[in-house]
């Protein structure tokens, strides 16, 4: 297991997992550990043998947003020319392989927009997820408003953003932020499961289909359709899409070589 100091690095099978490891601060996120997380995403990203990420923290906190302590100093003349937020933050987003954020304890304020920049949420029973930023003066600024709303829908994310309430598992479950709801202490063995199912997959297909489905929040249905036939087509070229479809006529597993 690689330590990077502020998270823990592992291979289980073909999926890498990041955890958030700063527990004493309920995994504050601090640009020390943004940076590392950054680092990590890419290099598995980079890693042929692994075919999807696991981003998880710990029981108590998945992560309890950007480190209050270090941000209240910050002047807007710096944060404006660091662009502070901006890439640093969105590394996930360049990712492209499916990452998976498994949820357990609080996820708030920059917590809950990284998991929701991630391409699934499995919450344990006992997460809890919010935008609280509010309550300090400010408001999200990692995409909590525009994520949390295409999620969740304008009632719920106005409830959560102004006041800033917290939404239990269960809640976000049945608000469609979450994918599933899985007992706290099985939370990273689902997730591991998960991303080994997906990474038993043909590896064009699956960046394809997470590209095609995160361009329908992004462009109207017309355009979303059109990009999805391109893909869907191009994979036409691709030796899995020859296996995956003999193996079916065939009755037999099919053997994918991510070509
Ligand atoms: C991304 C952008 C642009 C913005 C943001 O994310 S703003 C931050 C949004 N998040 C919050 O406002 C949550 C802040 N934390 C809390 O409200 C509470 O800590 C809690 C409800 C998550 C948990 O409460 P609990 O009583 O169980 O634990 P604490 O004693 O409060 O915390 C333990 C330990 O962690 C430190 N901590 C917690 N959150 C942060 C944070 N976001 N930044 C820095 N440090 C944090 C907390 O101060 C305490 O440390 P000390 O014992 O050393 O004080």
């Amino acid at each position: 297991m690689a330590e990077y100091g502020m998270i823990l690095v592992e291979t289980q099978g073909r999926v890498g997992v990041i955890r958030l490891n700063r527990p004493q601060a309920l995994n504050a996120l601090c640009d020390r550990l943004m940076d590392e997380l950054g680092q990590a995403l890419l290099a598995f990203d980079a890693d042929d043998a692994v075919g999807a990420i696991v981003l998880t923290g710990s029981e108590k906190a998945f992560a309890a947003g950007a480190d209050i302590k270090e941000m209240r100093d910050r002047t807007y003349p710096a944060v404006y020319r660091d662009d502070w937020i901006g890439e640093k933050w969105e590394t996930v987003l360049r990712v492209r392989k499916p990452v998976i954020a498994a949820v357990a304890g609080f996820a708030l304020g920059g917590g809950c927009e990284l998991a929701m920049m991630c391409d699934i949420i499995l919450a344990a029973e006992n997460a809890k997820f919010g935008q609280p930023e509010i309550n300090l003066g400010v408001i999200p600024g990692a995409g909590g408003t525009q994520r949390l709303t295409r999620a969740v829908g304008k009632s719920k994310a106005m409830e959560m953003i102004l006041t800033g309430r917290m939404m239990d598992a269960a809640e976000a479950e049945r608000s469609n932020l979450v994918a599933r709801v899985v007992p706290t202490g099985q939370l990273l063995d689902e997730a591991v499961k998960l991303g080994e199912r997906i990474a038993s997959l043909s590896a064009p297909s699956v960046a394809m289909a997470k590209e095609a489905v995160n361009v329908a929040h992004e462009t109207t249905l017309r355009e979303g359709v059109r990009f999805e036939r391109r893909l869907f087509l191009s994979l036409f070229a691709t030796e899995d899409q020859k296996e995956g479809m003999a193996a079916f006529v065939e009755k037999r597993k099919p053997n994918f070589r991510n070509a």
